[in-house]
């Protein structure tokens, strides 16, 4: 382990070699102090308090948690430490300016998957780095209306038995575990690289019914495995948690599917593009795999609002892309025009899977 790659010893060989770097690497840092304290926090559990418990409702309706309004206090500490210019949340309505000396813009969710806190499922904290590029005083929404092409960097610490960071800087990934002796985050693997093929998949198939013809055949297919057109089985893995489907992603492949659906709230998806979709998307390109809504790599989506949502399909590049396909086949846009249409429409594949 003695010659293991340390967090804090490559964060600074990219600010020497590269030091247009140099503000993310200190954000990167910044964060990974917080990351330890809210490690600590949820390792204790109850013993730290009802962490589990709801105090009101979160910005998209769901019940905000003790944890999710602390998780998002020590973040932004951490940020507002690191210098950053500009600093938007998951759990704040809008985006903040911060240092007006500060060059980067950092959007986080401090909390990825608060709802499995009491199941000790994986929790994660993601973050997106991008150049702050205007003045103080303008919207401070601004920074972060810029498509995630443009981030700089990007990761997410994942709490589960043990602490890992998953982070780019646009040259690869690599994971990072957290040492609980040391205190040190060491990286021992070589960078994460994503497998082409997978026979995995992650989604919450219980939304079945409310999904878009283009998904609900291809997962169909999936179902039907050998004795479908496929011709191989393929296993569900769904832990209701991103950044824990998205680590196993990055260790052993795989892909995950969080699409629009008819719901009312969902007809983007669920998850948020700013500091969700962006980041893990950027970790997955530079780790050979692919990410997109459906129509769009996620990384070119030019976000309107800090809080949108986008359709969201990550993971291995071949079976990335044949979702793409299946939208391109199905030859309509992803628009809640083409939703209601294909609404309950029983292909021959879905009444074999309910038959
Ligand atoms: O309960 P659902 O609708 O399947 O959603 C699960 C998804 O929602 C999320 O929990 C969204 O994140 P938050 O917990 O930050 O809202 C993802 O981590 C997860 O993949
Ligand atoms: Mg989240
Ligand atoms: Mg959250």
């Amino acid at each position: 382990m003695s010659d293991a790659l340390r967090l804090d010893t490559c964060l600074d060989q990219i600010a020497s070699q590269l030091p247009a770097l140099t503000a993310s690497c200190r954000v990167v840092e910044a964060l990974a102090g917080a990351a330890r304290q809210i490690a600590h926090l949820l390792a204790r559990g109850p013993l730290s308090g009802d962490l589990g418990a709801v105090i009101g409702e979160s910005l998209d309706g769901d019940g905000q948690k003790a944890l999710d309004a602390i998780t998002h206090a020590l973040v932004r500490e951490a940020v507002i430490a690191s210098g950053a210019a500009a600093f938007a949340s998951e759990e704040a309505a809008a985006p903040e300016w911060l240092d007006p000396a500060g060059e980067v813009a950092v959007a986080v969710d401090p909390l990825d998957g608060s709802s499995n806190i009491d199941t000790l499922a994986p929790v994660g904290t993601i973050f997106s780095i991008l150049p702050a590029r205007h003045a103080s005083g303008a919207d401070p929404a601004s920074p972060f209306l810029q498509t995630g092409r443009r981030q700089l960097a990007a990761g997410f610490f994942i709490y589960g038995p043990r602490t890992a960071l998953a982070v780019t800087f646009g040259n690869g990934t690599r994971i990072f575990t957290l040492d609980p002796v040391s205190g040190a985050f060491l990286a021992p693997a070589p960078p994460a690289t994503v497998p082409a093929a997978t026979r995995e998949y992650a989604i919450n198939g219980s939304n079945l019914r409310h999904w878009e013809e283009p998904i609900r055949d291809y997962i169909v297919e999936l179902k039907q495995g050998r004795n479908g057109p496929r011709g191989i089985d393929f296993n569900t893995r769904w832990l209701a948690s991103m950044v824990g489907d998205a680590f196993r992603i990055l260790g052993r492949g795989g892909i995950y599917l969080y699409p629009a659906d008819e719901r009312q709230g969902y007809e983007a998806g669920r998850l948020r593009l700013v500091y969700e979709a962006n980041p893990i998307a950027f970790l997955m390109e530079q780790a050979g795999a692919s990410a997109t809504d459906g129509r769009i790599p996620i990384l070119d989506l030019q976000p309107a609002h800090i809080h949108q949502r986008c359709p969201l399909v990550f993971g291995s590049a071949d079976e990335v892309r044949r979702v793409a396909q299946a939208y391109e086949r199905a030859g309509q846009p992803s628009s809640p025009l083409f939703r209601r249409r294909s609404l309950f429409r029983s292909t021959s594949n879905v009444a074999e899977l309910f038959a």
